[in-house]
This record gives C-alpha cells, structure tokens and sequence, in this order.
C-alpha cells in the first residue's frame, strides 16, 4: 500500500507540474472516498491542498465526520453552505415548471439531488479559479464503471486519482492513510436526500461490483443490474458526440 501511495502522490505532482498550476481542491462530505482523496492531494502538496465543506442540509454527524477528515490530515479546510442556495434556484425552477402544469413530481427527488451535486461543482471551480488549482475527483473504480455519479455534477473534475482502485481497495488504502476507522468502516451513500445508501439505490453491492470488475464469478441477478448500470451510464464515460460537417 504504502508504494501504490507514493505513486499516487507522485502523480498528482505531475499533474499540477503539467497543468502550470498551484495545488488541488477537494470537496469533503464525510464520506470515505473523499477522506481518501484529501489525505493524497495534502501529502501531494502540504501547503497548496484545499478540502472544502459544503452542506445542503447535511446531518450534524456527516458535518463531524467531514470536520474529522480535515483533522486527520490537516489540509486547509473551507466550508461554504449551499443549503439555501439550493432551495433558492430549485423552488425557482419548480416555480416555473408548475406555471406551465408541466413539473414531474416522479422526477423531483432526482432532479434536486443532481442540482445538489452541480451547486458543489461550480463552487469548486469557483475557488480553483481563485487558488489556480485543479478539481480532484473522488469516483472509485466501481463507481466509474457503474456510472454511479452526476454528469457535470460530481463527476465534473480535472484529474481522477482513485478510479483505478475498487471501494474495498480505497477501504484499505484509507486505514493506511489514516482516515478516522469510523468513515473507513460507514456505509457508503451520496447524502443526495435523506437516509440514502449506495446499495440500496443501486440494488446491489460495491462487493459484489467490486468481484464483478476484477473478473471474478457473481449471481446472474447482480451481474444484470451492474450491466445495465454500464450501458445506460456510456455517455458519461465517453467523449461528446459532435456533429461534423463532413464525415
Ligand atoms: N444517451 C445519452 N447521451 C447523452 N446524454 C444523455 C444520455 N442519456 C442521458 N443523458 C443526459 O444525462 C442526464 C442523466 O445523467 P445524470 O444527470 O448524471 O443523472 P442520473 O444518472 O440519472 O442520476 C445520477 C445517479 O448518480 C448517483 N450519484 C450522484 C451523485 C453522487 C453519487 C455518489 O455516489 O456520491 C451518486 C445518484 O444517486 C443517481 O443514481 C440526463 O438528464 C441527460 O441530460
Ligand atoms: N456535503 C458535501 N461537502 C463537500 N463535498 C461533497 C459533499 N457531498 C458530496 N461531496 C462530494 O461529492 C463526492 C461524491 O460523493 P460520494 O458519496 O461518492 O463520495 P464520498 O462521500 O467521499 O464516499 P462514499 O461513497 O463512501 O460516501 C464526494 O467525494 C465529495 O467530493
Ligand atoms: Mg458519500
């Protein structure tokens, strides 16, 4: 673990080395992926790391555990509460779909969780644009291959340093790394509305996608569902399609 670290950390050097720029910006929920990402992008670079907070009404004990990664690695952290940002543009938005009798109530729980993403996005770009610094993304292997993310939203980032390690693979490298055992060992969830898991969402495990991804045997059942989680989510994963004047 300790030279697939390195490596990590070195590479993130060379990107920023590449790109003419400062440092690198984080986002940190509380979660596992992002503890992780932050423990690299500060040993990358120790004065020039950001790991920046952002709750829309997140709980008191995401708000701890996120407080606890800054801690543990001792990054600079900044907070900056999109809660009533959120409300403002979405209620906004419904406003003007339910003027025109044409706001999808099946669609709502989606169409905010995104906005939430997107609203964390843009204050990232925001403060990179300050700091001259590149946006880290946090998507683990097995969520890049199930498309487990927002288009533009979470998954709008500069440089991707976990995407090649499975959720059980960045579980280890955190208890290396020092993350704080109690996000090491916490259920995974997006935080998008209340009481939200991964897993339940997705109706199977990052177990069993992690087995899946590595070539190893799972149950038919699950094996559809990551399937149809691959194909529908393509167009995230692939370049734009561009309209050519010429073929
Ligand atoms: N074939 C196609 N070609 C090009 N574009 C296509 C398309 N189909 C849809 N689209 C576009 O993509 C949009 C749908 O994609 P997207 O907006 O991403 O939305 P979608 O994939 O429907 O939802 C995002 C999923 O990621 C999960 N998530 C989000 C954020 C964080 C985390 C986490 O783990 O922390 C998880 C979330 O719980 C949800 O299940 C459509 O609205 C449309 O604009
Ligand atoms: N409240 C938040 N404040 C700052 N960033 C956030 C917040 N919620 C989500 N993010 C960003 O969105 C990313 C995607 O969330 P995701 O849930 O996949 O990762 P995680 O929370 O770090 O780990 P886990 O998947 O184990 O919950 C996070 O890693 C983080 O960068
Ligand atoms: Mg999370």
């Amino acid at each position: 673990m300790e030279k697939q670290v390195e490596k990590i950390v070195q590479w993130l050097i060379e990107q920023v080395e590449k790109a003419g720029v400062n440092g690198l910006i984080v986002g940190v929920s509380g979660g596992l992926d992002s503890a992780v990402v932050a423990h690299l992008i500060k040993r990358a670079f120790p004065d020039d790391s950001l790991g920046v907070l952002m709750p829309i009404h997140t709980s008191p004990a995401n708000m701890t555990h996120a407080n606890n990664v800054i801690e543990s690695c001792g990054i600079n952290g900044m907070t900056v509460d999109l809660s009533e940002t959120h409300e403002i543009l979405y209620s906004q938005i419904k406003t003007k779909l339910n003027d025109k009798n044409e706001f999808r109530e099946k669609n709502d729980q989606l169409a905010g969780a995104n906005l939430r993403a997107r609203l964390r996005m843009s204050t990232l770009y925001t403060l990179a644009t300050n700091y001259n610094y590149l946006v880290v993304g946090t998507d683990n292997a097995s969520e890049f291959y199930t498309g487990y993310f927002t288009k533009y939203g979470d998954g709008g980032v500069d440089i991707l340093p976990i995407v090649d390690f499975t959720k059980q693979e960045v579980r280890e490298m955190a208890a290396y790394l020092g993350v704080p055992a109690e996000i090491v060992s916490k259920k995974p969830s997006a935080d998008l509305w209340e009481d939200q898991t991964d897993e339940d969402e997705m109706g199977t495990t990052y177990d069993k996608i992690d087995a899946y991804i590595t070539g190893e045997e799972i149950p038919e059942k699950d094996k559809e569902i990551i399937e149809k989680m691959h194909r529908r989510t393509a167009h995230k994963r692939d370049p734009l399609p561009q309209f050519k004047k010429k073929k």
